[in-house]
């Protein structure tokens, strides 16, 4: 289907008319060869050599593939490029990366540090650049003053750290714009294209900026600072709308002026190292994967909890809630992920092809589906915990959840009947996310009386702890050493700290540095956007007209006991508050 260019661009556009008139302006990129996965990984392959030591730019697929690997989708076949391909001038092209929103806190507590963490790790190309884009007047001097307050050293990385973030440092320049003015994001181009001098450029624009403006901003970007020989592509940050036709109206809104291929909706769990690693686990260990099914797996539980309020950002939560904040993206995409068919390969379009079935294949969420809390005020060990209405952000009658807890079923073949449980909140007793499966009961299990009546205790348990002290690990039941016969439960440990020196790497760094690559695994099609919003819109809808009262829980408290009587209408036990967790 042709996609409709609005009429925004003034003829001083930088595309040619003919591709004006066919695609999106950024999609114009595409006409040149270097706008694909094949042309980044050309590019790669030049520069990564693992027989010169000179060489060392280091550019890493998250999927796996050799770096020197083409996509079929590029129309040709998946073998590594011979060297005599790689054309000279496609080495010495620039790459640009527009953090739009500069003066903002996710610019400055994760893009900016990301962006010098791959430069550390020379993950970026030689020619590279970073550009500032905001209201707020500043220099490129203050800038980098202000981005060099949040940089930090690894703790296994710090040779020649000083070194590396002055050079970093002086890569970052900053141009003070409105949001909606093409006319100082032409200001931009002519920055951009000096400092390009010439060479193929490559740009991406980090929307990290408020919802309200995000189309505003691609359509400046798109007519007047997108690439005139390289590819452009355009990361957006959650939220992606506030239910489904909020969100399908600003997918219509970014395709007049993107195609989807260069739309990178970032959902930054997916960057996290033990949710990279879920696909892994199941995929490549031969004693999961059969287990991965109702005939097995008695439940699935996806839980997410913070210490802290909405501190801060409670102009923007109450806007969407934890359900909006949390569930519908970063647990529903985890759960996609945990769920889903063996794809046909890790191109990212097969994975997303299998997600898609796995959301499209789930229960629309009813309100008795679902249980909802909000913090109350606390005082503990003489200190005082602002209730979620206290903050002065927030209306003194919000109905907002600030918790909430959910039942969800997947009506296919693997999952028939097994209850996929999410647990999310804010101002909780603890900060952690984790994957929990909790497998049946071993039938006729010889040892029964050892467990007295409880036969829930004696389940096996998976856990993968995605944060904090990454882990993995399995609770088995396991003999007590000694003549008799007793038994406990132990688990089988995999601790990252212990296991691996290396520390683990920022989700931001691993889909920032995917989004340079064009793979587009880890981000989210406008089709899985689609599906997973169809699951909560209605019961977001009626949670709103009919005005449901959350339950109210204490600040650090383990949330509210309406929670425990959901998980127990499935015959669940929430895996987080066993004695034994
Ligand atoms: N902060 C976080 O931890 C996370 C944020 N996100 C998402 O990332 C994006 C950026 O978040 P964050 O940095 O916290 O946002 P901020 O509120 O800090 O906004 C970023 C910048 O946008 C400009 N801005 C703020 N409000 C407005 C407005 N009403 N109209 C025009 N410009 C405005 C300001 O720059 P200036 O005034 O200089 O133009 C500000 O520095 C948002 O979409 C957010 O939902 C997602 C996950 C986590
Ligand atoms: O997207 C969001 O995520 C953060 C939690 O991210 P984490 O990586 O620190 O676990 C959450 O605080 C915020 O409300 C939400 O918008």
């Amino acid at each position: 289907m042709a996609t409709q260019i609005s009429p925004c661009c003034s003829s001083s556009t930088t595309f040619s008319s003919s591709s004006l008139n066919q695609e999106p302006p950024f999609a114009s990129a595409k006409l040149f060869n270097f706008s694909t996965k094949s042309s980044t990984s050309r590019w790669a392959f030049k520069i990564h050599s693992r027989t010169d030591p000179k060489n060392h730019f280091n550019l890493k697929s998250t999927n796996g593939y050799p770096l020197n690997a083409v996509s079929l989708q590029d129309g040709a076949a998946e073998k590594p490029l011979a060297k005599e391909l790689v054309l000279p001038e496609q080495t010495e092209s620039n790459l640009s990366v527009t953090v739009v929103g500069a003066s903002g806190d996710l610019a400055k507590k994760k893009i900016f540090p990301a962006l010098f963490a791959l430069f550390y790790e020379d993950c970026l190309p030689p020619n590279f650049i970073v550009f500032g884009y905001a209201r707020t007047k500043m220099t490129d001097e203050e800038l980098r003053e202000m981005i060099s307050r949040t940089l930090t050293c690894r703790i296994d990385k710090r040779e020649n750290c000083g070194d590396k973030m002055e050079e970093f440092l002086q890569r970052c320049f900053y141009h003070s714009g409105q949001y909606d003015s093409e006319e100082h994001f032409a200001e931009l181009d002519e920055k951009l294209k000096q400092k390009e001098e010439g060479k193929v450029s490559n740009r991406l624009f980090y929307l990290s900026i408020p919802p309200n403006i995000f189309v505003d901003v691609v359509r400046c970007a798109s007519c007047k600072a997108s690439s005139g020989n390289g590819w452009t592509r355009v990361i957006v940050e959650k939220p992606f709308g506030r239910d489904s036709e909020s969100s399908g109206e600003l997918t219509r809104s970014l395709k007049q002026y993107l195609a989807e291929e260069q739309i990178f909706r970032i959902d930054h769990y997916l960057g996290k190292e033990l949710v990279e690693n879920l696909s892994v686990l199941r995929f490549s260990n031969l004693v999961f994967e059969p287990l991965w099914s109702r005939n097995y797996i008695r439940n699935v539980q996806f839980i997410f909890s913070e210490d802290f309020g909405t501190e801060g950002r409670g102009g923007y939560f109450d806007n969407y809630g934890i359900i909006r904040d949390i569930m519908q993206n970063h647990l529903l995409q985890i759960l996609a992920l945990f769920a889903m068919e063996t794809p046909v390969s890790l191109d990212a379009e097969d994975v997303r092809n299998e997600k898609v079935k796995v959301l499209r294949s789930m229960r629309k969420l009813r309100l008795e589906d679902v249980v909802i809390g909000q913090y109350k005020g606390q005082s503990k060990g003489g200190k005082t915990y602002l209730g979620y209405t206290e903050d002065p952000t927030v209306p003194n009658d919000s109905l907002t959840p600030t918790f909430a807890a959910a039942a969800l079923f997947i009506d296919n073949a693997r999952w028939d009947g097994v209850p996929f449980l999410m647990k999310a909140g804010k101002a909780l007793n603890t900060r952690r996310a984790e994957i929990r499966v909790q497998f049946r009961h071993v039938p006729g299990n010889l040892y029964k009386r050892n467990f007295g009546m409880d036969m829930d205790k004696a389940t096996n348990e998976l856990v993968l702890r995605v944060q904090p002290d990454e882990a993995i690990y399995l609770k088995i039941n396991n003999k007590v050493p000694g003549l008799g016969m007793r038994l406990d439960r132990s688990d089988l440990n995999l601790l990252y700290k212990t296991r691996y020196s290396k520390e683990i790497s920022d989700a931001y760094e691993r889909l920032l540095l995917d989004a340079i690559e064009g793979e587009r695994r880890l981000f989210i099609r406008s089709d899985e956007l689609d599906a997973a919003w169809s699951i909560f819109t209605p019961l977001l809808k009626e949670l709103e007209t009919k005005k449901i009262t959350p339950e109210l829980y204490p600040y650090g408290s383990r949330g509210p006991v309406g929670a425990h009587y959901l998980a127990a209408e499935y015959n669940v036990r929430w895996g987080d508050l066993a004695e034994d967790e």
